[in-house]
């Protein structure tokens, strides 16, 4: 029997970040950037006006007064040079004539295009965008680690990059395993069981930073089974295997990654779930780079609580590390619980729970129906308290760590 500590240190250790790659913009979204981009120019590159109105000297348009109408300059216009004593029309996103240092908006003015009247003082800067506001010549603007989004793509873009060097997103596949899976909207005969963990793992593996796509549900059938993961060993990073690993005739996983060197079966010391198969098939990837990772493969209990919780524990950080994440756990707090419950010794103990509080108040854990495998329990959940194997009896006020989950 493996420590959950043991496990997750042979799992991160084999999750080395993916290698990185130069992507278009529209490639990049949700990626993590592996280089700095640097900004090779001011942005704007020249002071614009950052409304319609006439570019002055603020120091001429102190108080209301008429200043002739030298110009007009629209959008794309060049950039002029501004002569002290005038005004020159400028469009907002209009660079700013050399030597005018402000812009009076139209609203402010009777909009004259030979002479204005100016009804309002400016200071000097007002309605002005400065050069470099956006971004500096010289600064990193993204710098790696950062998570591609909508502002890191408008940023890049931006400074004029159609490239980014990321860290792809992990592809994962997940292949549910079973003669008893039944697609849900499908009827159930007898025996069968609707296929949870295929949706389930995909969206859990999405949510981790990865793409994913399910495969099956794949027959009790070795033969089947080993040409399924062959297959399957050319697209991804990471193939997770679900169910069919139990110690019966039926059960083909174990035989089939008995014929993967590096891969194991254990069980390990957690409760639910535990018994995990875990490693890496190298050169899966045709044709094999240098340092290429190899595929990881894993292989998870069935019930969906085992499967969910393993993969909680061990692959969504595996992912994130995968995917060049610098955080690979979800946020901890520490809270106090509202009951006691008993807690298997020599094995963690994952419950699920409801947490109330805030950080200046504290926090309080409800657990939700500990000991037993309950997966409306854990879709109510919003937080699963992580107890340590050496704790046999969780007591009424006790502080437990416990794992944040999102939504
Ligand atoms: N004699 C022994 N039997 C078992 C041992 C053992 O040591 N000796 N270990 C037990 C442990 S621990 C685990 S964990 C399981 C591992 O087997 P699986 O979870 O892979 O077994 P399955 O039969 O595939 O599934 C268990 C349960 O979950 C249901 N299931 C499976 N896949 C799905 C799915 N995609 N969606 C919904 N439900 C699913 C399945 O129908 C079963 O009811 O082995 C123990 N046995
Ligand atoms: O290892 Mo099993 O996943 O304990 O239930």
């Amino acid at each position: 029997m493996r420590s959950v500590a043991d496990q997750l240190a042979a799992v991160l250790a084999a999750a080395a970040p993916m290698p990185p790659l130069d992507v278009v913009l529209s490639d990049a979204d949700g990626c993590i950037v592996a280089r700095d981009v640097v900004a090779e120019a001011d942005v704007p590159v020249v002071p614009m006006a950052d409304r319609d109105g006439y570019a002055v000297l603020a120091a001429d348009a102190r108080g209301a007064g008429e200043l002739p109408v030298v110009d007009d300059v629209p959008v794309t216009g060049s950039r002029l040079r501004h002569v002290p004593g005038t005004a020159v029309l400028v469009a907002a996103g209009a660079p700013l004539p050399v030597g005018a240092d402000a812009v009076v908006p139209l609203e402010a003015s009777d909009r004259g295009r030979a002479k204005v009247a100016l009804r309002a003082a400016v200071a000097p800067g007002e309605g002005v965008r400065q050069a470099g506001q956006d971004a500096r010549a010289g600064s990193t603007v993204l710098a790696a680690g950062t998570r591609v989004g909508p502002r890191h793509l408008a940023l890049a873009a931006a400074v004029g990059r159609s490239r980014l060097w990321v860290r792809p997103t992990p592809r994962v596949v997940v292949v549910t395993i079973g003669d008893e899976l039944v697609e849900a909207g499908r009827r159930l005969r007898d025996g069968t069981v609707h296929d949870a963990d295929a949706h389930a793992l995909v969206a859990a593996a999405r949510e981790a930073g990865a793409a994913a796509v399910r495969v099956g549900p794949v027959p009790d059938d070795r033969a089947v089974l080993r040409e399924v993961v062959a297959d399957q060993l050319v697209r991804a990073d990471l193939l997770v295997l679900v169910g069919g690993l139990s110690a019966g005739p039926w059960d083909t996983v174990g035989d089939v990654l008995a014929g993967l060197p590096d891969v194991r079966v254990d069980q390990v010391a957690m409760t639910p779930g535990g018994r995990m198969g875990f490693g890496v098939v190298p050169g899966a990837v045709l044709p094999v780079d240098d340092g290429a990772p190899g595929v990881i493969v894993a292989a998870l209990p069935g019930h969906p609580v085992d499967a969910l919780l393993t993969f909680e524990m061990f692959l969504r950080p595996a992912l994130r590390a995968m995917a060049g994440q610098v955080t690979l756990y979800r946020p901890n707090v520490r809270a106090a619980v509202a009951r006691a419950w008993a807690s298997p010794a020599g094995l963690t103990q994952v419950v699920p729970a409801t947490v109330v509080g805030s950080p200046g108040e504290g926090y309080t854990a409800t657990p939700l129906e500990p000991g037993v495998e309950s997966l409306a329990a854990l879709a109510r959940a919003n937080a699963l308290v992580v107890v340590p194997e050496d704790t046999t009896m969780v007591a009424a006020g006790d502080l437990v760590s416990c794992l944040v989950l999102e939504g």
